[in-house]
């Protein structure tokens, strides 16, 4: 089966200054990295800070040009065009990267105004409002008049309003409190079940991967030093990078430890 997204050989190198000035030096980011997400799998993307997965992210949603390689959207190379209407996308600390002047309702319409979704705009915004657990009524305040919480749920919102294929999570809710954090992850997952949508989640934390994905790829030093599906990865980790990731959370955090 032709992969959704598909990543093959993918090298990039910045030219960062060195220890003087006119020492500039080239660090490689990114070394041959192969990256598959399969139709009907959710994939995490798991490393160490530094480890090379925000460049992989942007490659893979081509923001980022790669040196070498190449990265192939249900077979066929990826564009921003070819993104557009069928990937959401949730970046780090969504909630506080709204529009403060924009209330939720515009804020929600804007995917399908600009995509020139085919639906009842309005109606669309008071569904993507119940299915986040918002309540309808306050779909005419502005971003500041929710919690951190609550932005990111509307940032969910407007990821998921244009109804994509694949929604892509750049460390979800990393800024939310633990129990605020297990909500939204439960939540996350019932959307994502309920409505077939893939999920790309690139984070830290290894209980959420274990909880939102089938697969994952580990990432460490810009090279890939594991992947498969993540029961196994997690249960049997092959790779110093995967076994010192496990390492440092200790075990996994149950449903129940979370909640
Ligand atoms: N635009 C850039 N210019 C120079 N170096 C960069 C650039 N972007 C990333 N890097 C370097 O590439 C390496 C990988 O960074 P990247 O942000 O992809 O890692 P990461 O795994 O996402 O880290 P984190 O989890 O901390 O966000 C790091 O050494 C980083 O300093």
């Amino acid at each position: 089966m032709t992969p959704v997204l598909e990543a093959a050989g993918v090298r990039r190198v910045y030219r960062v200054p060195g220890t003087r000035p006119w020492r500039r030096r080239d660090l490689t980011a990114l070394d041959d990295v192969d990256l598959a997400l399969q139709p009907g799998r959710s994939l995490a993307l798991v490393g160490e800070s530094g480890a090379g997965k925000s460049t992989l992210l942007r490659i893979l949603l081509a923001l980022e040009v790669p040196d070498a390689g190449s990265v192939r959207f249900r077979g066929a190379p990826v564009s921003p065009e070819r993104l557009r209407r069928e990937v959401g996308v949730v970046v780090q600390d969504a909630g506080s990267s709204l529009d403060p002047r924009l209330q939720v309702r515009a804020s929600l319409r804007e995917p399908l105004e600009c995509l020139d979704v085919d639906a009842d705009h309005d109606a669309r915004v008071l569904e993507l409002m119940a299915a986040v657990g918002l309540d309808p009524e306050t779909v005419d305040r502005r971003p500041g008049a929710f919690s951190g919480g609550q932005r990111q749920r509307i940032a969910l919102a407007r990821a998921l309003i244009a109804n994509p294929a694949l929604l892509v999570v750049d460390e979800p809710f990393s800024a939310v409190d633990p129990a605020t954090r297990a909500r939204l992850v439960d939540l996350l997952r019932v959307l994502a079940e309920r409505s077939g949508i893939q999920l790309l989640l690139v984070t830290h934390d290894l209980g959420v991967a274990d909880r939102l994905c089938d697969d994952v790829v580990v990432l460490a030093h810009g090279r890939v030093a594991e992947a498969g599906p993540i029961a196994e990865v997690f249960a049997r980790p092959r790779s110093a990078a995967a076994q010192d990731l496990l390492g440092a959370v200790g075990r996994l955090p149950t449903p129940e430890a979370t909640r």
